[in-house]
C-alpha cells in the first residue's frame, strides 16, 4: 500500500527569501505527502551537507529516487532511509545534498501516515503518543548571525514552564515578544527584526538580559503561571582562534572567562536553558560548565552535536552537556534524527527539536516533538513559518490534525 510511485522535487522559496528544496512523495494507493528543508546561518562545522538546492534536486533525481520509486515504502522510514543513504554513500550527504535527502525523508514519512489515515505523530511515535507537549523555546530577542548590528547573543528565549497547556504555553510567548516591544519603546531603543521574528534591538547584551527579565516577570505576573527564558549564544560564531577567545565587539573573554560569565548568567537571571555556550570544538569547556550549572540548567549542545549519534556520544563520555537540539537537516533523515533522540533519551539528555532560521511552512518538527515526547521545541515565537509549527501543536493538541 505504501510503495512509492512517484518523488518529485522542485525549488521553493524559504523565509528568507533563498531557495530551498519541497518534496512530493506518493504512494501505490494514494498517499501523498509534501515536506520542504529549512537551511541555517549560524550552521555546525559538522553538519550534513546543505547543495545548491537545484544540485541537490539534479543529484537526488538521478541518484535517489531510481531506488525509491517501484523499490520502497513510505509507511517504512528505515527503509527509505537506508535507501537515501545508500544513493548518497557518503557519511554527510555530501553526494544528494542533506536538503534533499531530509525533504524526500519527511514527505515520505507524512505520505505513510497519510496511507495509514494517522496523524504524522502518531504514525512517527505510535499510538500512544499525543498526551505530552513540550514546552515552547520563543526568540523573543535576538542578534548574532540572524541580526547585524544587534547583540551578540544569538537567541533570548522565553520558556513558558508554569504554563498549563500547549496553546496557553504558545500564547505565552508571543505575549513577552509583545511586552519586549513595549519595554524597548520605553526606552527609546528603535527594533527590527531578525530573521526569525526576534526583536534585533541595538542593545547591549547586559541590557537584553534586563528587558528580557523584565519582559519574562510581567507577563508571568499577568498570566498567573511561572516563564523563566533562556539563551542560545551559538558560541561558535563568536569564538575567534586568532584572539584566542570570545568576541564580544571590542571584548575578548578567554574559554574560563566564558565559562565563569555564563554561570553567572545562569545564576543571576535563572536560566533555565542554555545552548552553545561554548565552541562547537571544545568539549571541555562544556564539561567545565556542565559541572558548575548542570544541575540547575539545561547545557544544550546545537552546533556541538549537529544531531550525529557519534558527537553525542562523545558528549555523553565527556559529560559535556545534559541536552541535545534535534535538527533533522543537520543530519538528513528522520531516522538519523531519532537515532540521535533514543541515544539522548537512554543517556538523560533532555531533547529539542528545533526550527532553523530559515524556515517554510512545514509542521513536521511540530510533529517529531509530540511523537518523541521532547520536553521542549524551539520554533520562534511570531512570524509565519514560525507560528505554523506553533499552530500545528495547537491542533494536534485538539485532535484536529
Ligand atoms: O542556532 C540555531 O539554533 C538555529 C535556529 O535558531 O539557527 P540556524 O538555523 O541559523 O543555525
Ligand atoms: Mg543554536
Amino acid at each position: 500500500m505504501t510503495l512509492i510511485t512517484n518523488v518529485s522535487l522542485r525549488r521553493i522559496l524559504d523565509s528568507r527569501g533563498n531557495p530551498t528544496v519541497e518534496a512530493d512523495v506518493l504512494t501505490e494507493s494514494g498517499g501523498f505527502g509534501r515536506a520542504a528543508a529549512p537551511s541555517g546561518a549560524s550552521t555546525g562545522e559538522y553538519e550534513a551537507i546543505e547543495l545548491p538546492p537545484s544540485e541537490a534536486i539534479a543529484a537526488a533525481r538521478e541518484g535517489a529516487i531510481p531506488r525509491l520509486v517501484g523499490a520502497v515504502h513510505a509507511g517504512n522510514q528505515r527503509e527509505v532511509d537506508a535507501a537515501l543513504h545508500a544513493a548518497d554513500g557518503t557519511d554527510d550527504f555530501s553526494e544528494i545534498g542533506a536538503n534533499s535527502a531530509v525533504a524526500i525523508s519527511m514527505a515520505a514519512a507524512k505520505a505513510g501516515a497519510d496511507v495509514l489515515g494517522a496523524p504524522l505523530y502518531q504514525h512517527l511515535g505510535g499510538t500512544f503518543r499525543g498526551d505530552s507537549f513540550p514546552t515552547p523555546l520563543g526568540n523573543v530577542v535576538g542578534g548574532g548571525e540572524h541580526a547585524k548590528e544587534a547583540t551578540h547573543i544569538q537567541e533570548f528565549l522565553a520558556a513558558p514552564v508554569g504554563a498549563p497547556s500547549i496553546s496557553e504555553a504558545v500564547f505565552a510567548n508571543a505575549a513577552v515578544h509583545a511586552r519586549v516591544s513595549e519595554l524597548l519603546d520605553e526606552r527609546d531603543v528603535p527594533a527590527a527584526k531578525g530573521d526569525e521574528g526576534a526583536w534585533a534591538p541595538p542593545i547591549s547584551d547586559a541590557d537584553a538580559f534586563e528587558v528580557v527579565d523584565q519582559a519574562v516577570s510581567d507577563t508571568a505576573d499577568e498570566l498567573g503561571f511561572e516563564i523563566k527564558f533562556g539563551l542560545d549564544m551559538a558560541a561558535a560564531e563568536l569564538y575567534d582562534a586568532e584572539a584566542d577567545g570570545y568576541v564580544y565587539g571590542d571584548e575578548v573573554k578567554s574559554t574560563d572567562e566564558q565559562v565563569e560569565y555564563v554561570a553567572e548568567m545562569v545564576r543571576e537571571y535563572d536560566l533555565v536553558y542554555v545552548e552553545d555556550p561554548l565552541d562547537e570544538d571544545d568539549y571541555e569547556g562544556f564539561a567545565d560548565l556542565t559541572a558548575r550549572v548542570g544541575e540547575q540548567t539545561l547545557i544544550c549542545g546545537d552546533d556541538l552535536f549537529v544531531t550525529n549519534v557519534e558527537r553525542l556520544q562523545d558528549g555523553i563520555d565527556a559529560d559535556a552537556a545534559n541536552s541535545i537540539l534535534i535538527k533533522p537537516n543537520q543530519i538528513g533523515s528522520l531516522s538519523d534524527a531519532f537515532d540521535a533522540i533514543e541515544l539522548a533519551t537512554e543517556n538523560g539528555y533532555e531533547t529539542v527539536i528545533s526550527h532553523r532560521s530559515g524556515e517554510t511552512e512545514d509542521t513536521t518538527i511540530a510533529h517529531l516533538a509530540v511523537a518523541t515526547d521532547a520536553g521542549f521545541i524551539k520554533t520562534g515565537t511570531v512570524q509565519g513559518e514560525r507560528t505554523a509549527k506553533l499552530n500545528e501543536l495547537i491542533r494536534i493538541a485538539d485532535d484536529a490534525v
